[in-house]
């Protein structure tokens, strides 16, 4: 019987870095979760313990803190991430590959009656930005995205036509609370962007969609992102999101003589409808091992 090893990568997980760039009194803060794992001439650290071409976790996390010195900072976190992947394959002839994941977590200055505070913020949501950064030789590939962006519309959504079979209850609506936490992963065509501006755009456009399109399904409001991303980022090839449909359901309050005019609703929490969908230019670039890494080995 032969045993090989096979796919492989390792590293340091979730290394929490708060940077204050600190210059002027106005303070600025990065507050980033970086996952650095790497892939090389690993065979023998795994077959007879042979440490000598292993580049130790802790020597990863040492190195995420430091170049955030090094360099003056995060930047965009595409940025630091594909600083952070290069600094790896290039410096270390026996790291042939790596994969840099990084979440960004916002604060907003906290507003004072004296005007937005120099120093002091407040945790802004749970909406995380996301990017990973895959590279394997000379070969990069740059995935961002958000996720946890929560959103709500109390009208303007409708849900019927679907068939029915003899295990089908779900009335018809032509007027539902339509809610969802979005999760967006977009892949970039190579990696020279103002990656800044292209989140910005991206989240604004999703939330603008969101609102605007009268929904007769998730999945055509889901498509309706979609679409309005691609048509104005040449620089994106394609876009994957995953949408849990967080039901609604009216409440009966025949009970209590009442009527409900779409007014009182039960918010479930599980189960969800769960709706993915990518959407893709069809003369993009082939996807390469952008999303091989994604969202990671298991
Ligand atoms: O927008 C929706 N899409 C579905 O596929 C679905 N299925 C379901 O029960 N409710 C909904 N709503």
């Amino acid at each position: 019987m032969g045993i090989k090893l096979g796919d492989n990568q390792y590293g340091k997980a979730e290394v929490r870095l708060v940077h204050v760039k600190r210059d002027t009194a106005v303070h600025q803060i990065k507050d980033i979760n970086v996952t650095s794992q790497l892939r090389g001439d690993l065979e023998e650290v795994h077959t007879v313990g042979d440490n000598s071409k292993c580049l130790p976790t802790d020597t990863q996390k040492n190195t995420v803190y430091a170049k955030a010195r090094e360099w003056g900072g995060v930047g965009a976190i595409e940025d630091f991430a594909l600083r952070l992947a290069r600094h790896f394959v290039d410096e270390h002839e026996y790291v042939y590959g790596a994969r840099q994941e990084i979440q960004e977590y916002s604060w907003d200055r906290i507003a004072t009656a004296k005007g937005p505070h120099d120093h002091a913020f407040s945790r802004n949501g749970a909406e995380t930005r996301t990017t990973v950064v895959n590279k394997d030789g000379d070969k990069e590939w740059v995935v961002s995205g958000f996720e946890g962006l929560t959103v709500l519309k109390s009208t303007g959504s409708e849900f019927h036509g679907y068939p029915k079979t003899r295990y089908t209850t779900l009335p018809e609506t032509n007027d539902r609370i339509l809610a969802t936490d979005v999760t967006a992963r977009w892949r970039y065509v190579g990696t020279e962007h103002d990656f800044d501006k292209s989140y910005a755009s991206v989240r604004a456009l999703c939330l603008e969609a969101f609102a605007e399109t009268h929904s007769l399904a998730l999945q055509q409001t889901l498509y309706a992102m979609g679409t309005a991303v691609l048509e104005a980022h040449p620089e994106i090839a394609e876009i994957r999101f995953s949408m849990p449909n967080k039901h609604h359901f009216l409440v009966d309050l025949s009970s209590f003589d009442l009527d409900n005019p779409n007014e009182v609703f039960f918010a479930a929490d599980r189960p969800y409808g769960k709706i993915e969908a990518t959407v893709e230019r069809d003369d993009a670039p082939e996807a390469g091992d952008a999303w091989k890494a994604v969202p990671g080995f298991v």
